[in-house]
């Protein structure tokens, strides 16, 4: 196993699936820190923005500050968006809302899995991984728009891209932190 002990990770703790990432990264050996304040920031070596609610947490990050802050982290420091997370990276958000950290090069549409099959397991194949991982979306939205060839595709369901990477970004669909499999996060912790 690889040693991420010296690693200090962030989870955005404003709103949503905060906890458990936080548990995913302990598993790794690595430092989990819930991100409350902006002057957290500082101490870290990569950042994780959590599953919820992406309106919320929006609102919340523009009010503590967030947006400026996570825009310059990004300059020289890894993010991870997971489902909520991924809209707030992304440039576009389909039907016209704002988006929020404007850093991706995609356009994300919410919600995009429909009412019926809101939430779903499935077992994904991810360029660079062995096998087959499993996937919990809730909800989620999926990349409608790939805008940049700097962008890089790592998974698909059908036609649509459940994870991409673009430089230090990385975003994905699903909950990588509500299974037991580690092998997403540990895609993330290799881009610092
Ligand atoms: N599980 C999730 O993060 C769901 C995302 C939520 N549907 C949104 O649009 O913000």
């Amino acid at each position: 196993m690889n040693d991420y002990s010296h690693l200090k990770i962030g989870v955005l703790a404003l709103q949503g699936a905060v906890s458990e990432h936080l548990a995913q990264i302990e598993k790794l050996g690595a430092t989990a820190v819930a991100v409350k304040k902006v002057d957290q920031l500082e101490q870290l070596d990569a950042i994780i923005l959590p599953g919820g609610e992406s309106t919320a947490i929006g609102k919340l990050m523009r009010e503590y500050g967030f947006i400026k802050a996570l825009q310059n982290f990004a300059k020289n420091r890894p993010l991870f968006g997971t489902c909520a997370g991924m809209i707030l990276l992304a440039k576009h958000i389909v039907g016209g809302e704002s988006s929020h950290l404007n850093l991706m090069d995609i356009t994300v549409q919410r919600n995009a899995f429909g009412r019926q099959i809101a939430s779903f397991q499935t077992d994904l194949t991810i360029k660079g991984l062995k096998g087959t991982v499993p996937a919990v979306f809730i909800r989620a939205p999926y990349i409608a728009e790939i805008n940049s060839d700097q962008v890089e595709v790592l998974a698909q369901i059908d036609d649509h891209v459940v994870l991409a990477k673009q430089g230090n970004l990385l975003a994905c669909s699903f909950h990588p932190e509500l299974t037991n499999d580690t092998q997403v996060l540990e895609l993330f912790l290799k881009m610092i």
